[in-house]
């Protein structure tokens, strides 16, 4: 029986005609990609592109099966499609490289596809994919996995929400000083152990010393021991940089005896807190363990800083500096001892290697089953967003997410909830009230037009208002607004946009019941090679939404805005480019709650400096809810 007999029953001969006629873009091949991939060219998707910036680790082999032993250090978007070309009826085009170069993969490239699947492990990745889904207009399929938990999320741009549209969690920071002088749980000692020890003793970036943001105390002798430390270890490098293993006695008395006797010494740190107990054990037993799943006892965890901690500096003497990594089990073993001394010292429980290897690593254990239940759903659901399933509405908004049971608190009896999809959020800065284009700016162009000619082209073109602002999104930059018009004499050759830029016109008119226009993102696309003169300014329809003070017209506050919106049906609206996105025109009982969700919203209100500084997180750990 043919491959795509059952495939063909399910869905009918004319959608398979018309799936080996698609194009698709799946982003990153680790554990979703890898799988991903696998089943869609199991569904004979006729062409699939494949980017991942990056080459396989040890590490990736528990799940991302498509990758051996010898492929290690090799790209995995050529290796993946190596792997399963043999099986494929798709026709597969791999790419190592990161999908935000602008370079490789203008707009205009995005645009080819029928769908892109997001496979990544970090926001800033999928932040920018979602963004160039809403510039094209293109469908996303978002998916991520977490332990036992996942998820996946299709995004239709200008109708269902985005992946912006909910705020995400960024990671976790502690004051300097719980994590210097008074931790309480043992993440703080693996922090202390990891980002400040370690880095400081072996890595290449020293820190030059302490600032005074987040220090998290104005108790100046605790802050004045703080930068002391940090100078001390300074020193304390350079007797690990000695190759000299005597030494290491030394280092295991500053850090635990002599440093606690001084935080000791700062009496208002203590009398509210148990005081800690200097390390009593400084020698060695000479029997240290090997078993990374038990908890040490005290003597273990020191017999294995001691060995570990001459390992390091023998390595030292011939690599110039050694990074923290979790699958470099020197380096782990080092901050998993040093933090559990740490903690003995701070009467906190320890903890073994293992369990301290998932905190350092900033990890949840990944889950191949789960990849491959998110990669499955994601391919099934495409069927959908593709509309090739009859019989059930294929509507944007009748279509399921998915979410395992963990993550989800909709269902709790079972593993997988599947609820439709939710509107977008109105007051999404990337998903809402936004006009996206493209500018095509050429060498003459560039040389010879000023800020202050560009400005005025746009704001006569599309109806803004006197007041408007001008910033460009990728650099988060301001380049005019009402009281900021010191660049508007430059030529625009001088403000080195590059294709790929955005700059994201606003109108700032402040007048209580004031017109305002939406606003425009543009995507510059520079080419120097053409000798074209004119601007061209694709027609847009022009949308307004009318401009409330909290204080009513007395007094206006910036970043309290409150807006209501509706379409100005005085413009002719056309589409005349693929790439616009226009909003739909809300009803009436959606403008109600358009405004109330519009004043109550603490994820991006409609003013200039919270939307523009949205959280540059590069996290590895996906929050799920
Ligand atoms: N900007 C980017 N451009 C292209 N590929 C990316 C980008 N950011 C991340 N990726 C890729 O997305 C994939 C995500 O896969 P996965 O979550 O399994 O992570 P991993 O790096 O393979 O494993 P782990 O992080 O657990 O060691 C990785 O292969 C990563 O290289
Ligand atoms: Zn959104």
């Amino acid at each position: 029986m043919a491959r795509e007999t059952n495939l063909i029953k399910c869905i009918g001969t004319e959608s398979y005609e018309k799936l080996r006629n698609t194009k698709v873009l799946l982003v990153g091949a680790g554990g979703i990609g890898c799988e991903l991939l696998k089943d869609l060219l199991l569904l004979d998707v006729g062409e699939i592109h494949i980017v991942d910036l990056d080459t396989i680790d040890l590490s990736n082999l528990n799940r991302q099966f498509l990758f051996r032993k010898r492929d290690i250090k090799q790209p995995k978007s050529v290796t993946a499609v190596k792997a399963v070309q043999r099986y494929s009826n798709s026709k597969l085009v791999a790419y190592q490289n990161n999908i935000m170069d602008t370079e490789a993969f203008p707009l205009a490239w995005f645009g080819q596809f029928s769908i892109v699947y997001n496979a990544l492990d970090n926001l800033a990745a999928r932040r920018y994919v979602n963004k160039m889904c809403q510039f094209t207009g293109k469908p996303l399929i978002e998916s991520g996995t977490s332990g036992f938990d996942g998820y996946i999320q299709p995004i239709f741009p200008s109708v269902t929400e985005c992946f912006d549209c909910t705020a995400k969690e960024t990671p976790t920071t502690f004051p300097v000083c719980t994590i210097r002088s008074t931790p309480s749980r043992l993440i703080h000692c693996v922090v202390w152990a990891k980002n400040f020890l370690f880095g400081q003793l072996f890595a290449e970036s020293f820190d030059e010393g302490v600032s005074d943001q987040n220090l998290g105390t104005d108790d100046q002798q605790e802050i004045a021991r703080i930068k002391e430390e940090t100078n001390e270890l300074h020193a304390l490098q350079r007797l690990v940089k000695s190759g000299d293993e005597t030494n290491v006695s030394h280092i295991l008395k500053k850090l635990f005896v002599d440093d606690i006797n001084k935080l000791l010494k700062i009496e208002n740190i203590w009398k509210t807190r148990v005081k800690p107990t200097p390390l009593s054990i400084l020698e060695s037993s000479g029997n240290p363990p090997t078993d990374l799943a038990l908890t040490w006892t005290l003597q273990e965890n020191v017999d294995k800083f001691i060995e570990v901690t001459k390992t390091l500096m023998s390595r030292l003497k011939v690599e110039p500096f050694i990074e923290f990594d979790k699958d470099d089990e020197d380096t782990l073993l080092f901050v998993s001892c040093a933090a559990n001394i740490r903690s003995h010292i701070f009467h906190i429980p320890a903890k073994s290697v293992f369990d301290i290897k998932q905190m350092a690593g900033n990890i949840i254990p990944a889950i191949a089953t789960t990849n491959a239940i998110i990669a499955g759903l994601s391919s099934l659901v495409s069927l959908r967003v593709l509309d090739l399933v009859s019989n059930v509405s294929n509507a944007p908004l009748d279509i399921p997410m998915a979410f395992t049971a963990r993550a989800s608190s909709i269902a709790t009896n079972r593993y997988l909830s599947n609820p439709t999809l939710a509107p977008k959020n109105p007051n999404c800065s990337v998903s809402s009230n936004i006009q996206r284009t493209v500018l095509k700016l050429t060498q003459p162009i560039l040389d010879n037009m000023t800020l202050y000619n560009l400005n005025q082209k746009i704001i006569s073109k599309y109806g803004f208002s006197g007041e408007f602002s001008v910033l460009d999104t990728n650099t988060n930059s301001l380049l005019y607004d009402f009281d900021f018009d010191d660049l508007e004499g430059r030529k625009l050759s001088r403000f080195n946009f590059k294709t790929g830029s955005v700059l994201l016109y606003k109108d700032e008119e402040m007048e209580e019941g004031a017109q305002l226009r939406q606003s425009i993102e543009f995507y510059l696309e520079i080419s120097p090679e053409s000798s074209e003169e004119e601007l061209h300014l694709v027609d847009l329809p022009r949308y307004t939404y009318t401009y409330h003070s909290p204080y009513g017209d007395e007094e206006q506050d910036l970043d309290d805005t409150a807006t209501e919106f509706n379409h100005d049906k005085t413009e002719e609206d056309h589409f005349a480019i693929e790439t616009l996105i226009v909003d739909d025109e809300p009803g009436d009982d959606n403008r109600n709650s358009l405004k109330r969700q519009l004043s109550n919203s603490v994820h991006s209100p409609p003013s200039k400096a919270v939307k523009l500084n949205s959280p540059q997180s590069d996290d590895d750990l996906i929050l799920l809810d």
